[in-house]
């Protein structure tokens, strides 16, 4: 399957923006908020500091990131899925007022940020590095946004490197997840999860993309038997 254009990428997202939470929930049985965390947990967001929540979609990572940065501090979450940022904003009306004034929604590319040079205390970047059309270039304007010093969690979909972890993400992705998504006409937009994790750099091949960024560090951590990665790093 070649890789989807970015057209076709947020026309994705923005198709199954109104079952997105609910699958996420279910299918990896809650656990995708514990490697939230755990991605949260290797870059420290501070009270008081501005982050950026990349390909932030339902808002999910921006809110975790708000209540770490509450109540003087600010969160910006940019995503080009119209139908995800607007879920994002709708859930976010439920929030602590002292949240809520922490968090800003831009839709945008994250490929072509709008924010001068050096803006950024930190960045989260959760299951999107897989679904940007360049990640070369996502890594750069990245690089570009954030303070010297400032550290930076990317999570997501990774292939266990035990044959046996291989086949039991293989077989959840192709009989579970998909014909779960295919009860609610889904079916090609979670079919796309297998080959664009196929596509996705494994973690030292990320390390590599970060540094060639200009990170001074880049470190993958494989989570959740190697099904997931979080790759942490430090301009
Ligand atoms: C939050 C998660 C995935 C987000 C996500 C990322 C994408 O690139 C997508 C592309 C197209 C459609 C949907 C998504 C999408 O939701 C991770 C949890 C949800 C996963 C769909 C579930 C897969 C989990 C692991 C392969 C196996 C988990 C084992 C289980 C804990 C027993
Ligand atoms: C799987 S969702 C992740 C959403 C959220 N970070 C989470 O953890 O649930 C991937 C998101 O990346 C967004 N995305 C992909 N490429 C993008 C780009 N070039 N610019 C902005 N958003 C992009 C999609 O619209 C989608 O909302």
């Amino acid at each position: 399957m070649p890789q989807p254009s970015e057209t076709e990428i947020q026309q994705i997202f923005d198709r199954i923006a109104p079952v997105y939470d609910r699958f996420n929930d279910l299918l990896s049985l809650g656990q995708h908020r514990i490697w939230k965390n755990m991605a949260l947990g290797w870059c420290d967001p501070q009270q008081g500091e501005k982050w950026l929540d990349l390909c932030c979609g339902s808002g999910d990572m921006t809110a975790l990131l708000a209540k770490r940065v509450a109540p003087t501090g600010q969160v910006i979450g940019v995503d080009f899925s119209t139908e995800l940022l607007a879920i994002a904003a709708d859930k976010a009306k439920n929030y602590l007022p002292k949240i809520q004034k922490c968090l800003t929604w831009q839709e945008g590319n994250v490929l072509d940020l709008p924010f001068d040079d050096n803006s950024f205390d930190g960045a989260t970047l959760a299951y999107g590095l897989r679904n940007v059309s360049n990640i070369p270039q996502c890594l750069a304007e990245l690089y570009r946004v954030l303070k010297k010093g400032a550290k930076a969690s990317i999570l997501d979909f990774h292939r266990p490197s035990d044959p046996l972890m291989q086949a039991f993400q293989d077989f959840y992705l192709d009989r579970v997840v998909v014909p779960l998504a295919d009860r609610f006409g889904m079916t090609d937009e979670y079919a796309y999860i297998a080959p664009s994790l196929a596509r996705f750099p494994i973690g030292a091949e990320q390390v590599k993309l970060a540094k060639a960024a200009g990170f001074d560090r880049a470190t993958h951590y494989a989570i959740a038997n190697g099904m997931m990665g979080v790759l942490v790093l430090q301009k």
